[in-house]
């Protein structure tokens, strides 16, 4: 069984809430309230930053060259899609440009900056997995559905995700996670299996964050 399967397996009951929760499920009707989409807007694009930041970091400490450059690609494509949120949504939602990090989305950047820096390479390549796998994922789902939904505001969001490129880039982070546990101990590829489970937990606590609106208590 390959790494993936197992990784799959093991999020598959915390991927079943991600798709009802309440956030993705008014997303994909259109009505989740223009707040809510603002505050998540603003977050993802600290989040966006922060995650190239991390990508940068993990290719730097690849060792095959297809490796560090298909890491480096997935950096810049993080910080594109950050440039084009600043571009349109932030213009058209009136989102300041300096962004304070809300609890969760500093808990889940942090968490990957620290494997990106601190952990085996393969413990963070899984680390940062979830973040292309679980958006894949919702997002085809999401897409399946949506043709029932007329006049979305949201179809733009929707699409950021929906193309050939994204599906491509995520198969190749895919195969990667692959060679790095085909090449690991059984100790190390459990290690990877941890990270990307605690990852898969915090995009869902990402989602519930946005639709809460969390704010720090002090
Ligand atoms: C919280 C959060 N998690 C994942 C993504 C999706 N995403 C961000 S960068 C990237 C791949 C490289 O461009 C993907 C798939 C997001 N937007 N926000």
């Amino acid at each position: 069984m390959k790494w993936t399967e197992k990784a799959w397996d093991r999020i598959v009951p915390i991927y079943e809430q991600i798709i009802t929760m309440p956030f993705n499920q008014e997303l994909l009707q259109g009505s989740l309230s223009k707040e809510r989409f603002k505050f998540y807007m603003a977050q993802d694009a600290y989040y966006l930053g922060e995650f190239g930041k991390a990508l940068s970091t993990i290719s730097g400490r690849l060792r095959d060259l297809d490796q560090v450059l298909a890491f480096s690609q997935f950096a810049s494509g993080a910080i594109v899609v950050e440039r084009a949120l600043h571009e349109g949504y932030f213009k058209t939602l009136g989102i300041p440009d300096q962004i304070n990090p809300s609890p969760t989305c500093l808990l889940y950047t942090n968490y990957l900056l620290s494997k990106s820096a601190y952990s085996n390479v393969e413990v963070a390549v899984a680390a940062v997995l979830p973040c292309f796998w679980i958006y894949k994922k919702v997002g085809d789902h999401i897409y399946s559905q949506q043709e029932t939904v007329k006049d979305n505001p949201y179809k733009n969001w929707i699409d950021t995700y929906a193309g050939e490129d994204f599906a491509k880039s995520v198969q190749h982070a895919l195969e990667i996670a692959d060679q790095l546990a085909s090449q690991s101990s059984e100790k190390l590829q459990e290690e990877m299996l941890e990270a990307f489970e605690m990852a898969t937990r915090l995009e869902w606590m990402f989602w519930d964050s946005a639709y809460k609106m969390e704010k720090w208590s002090i």
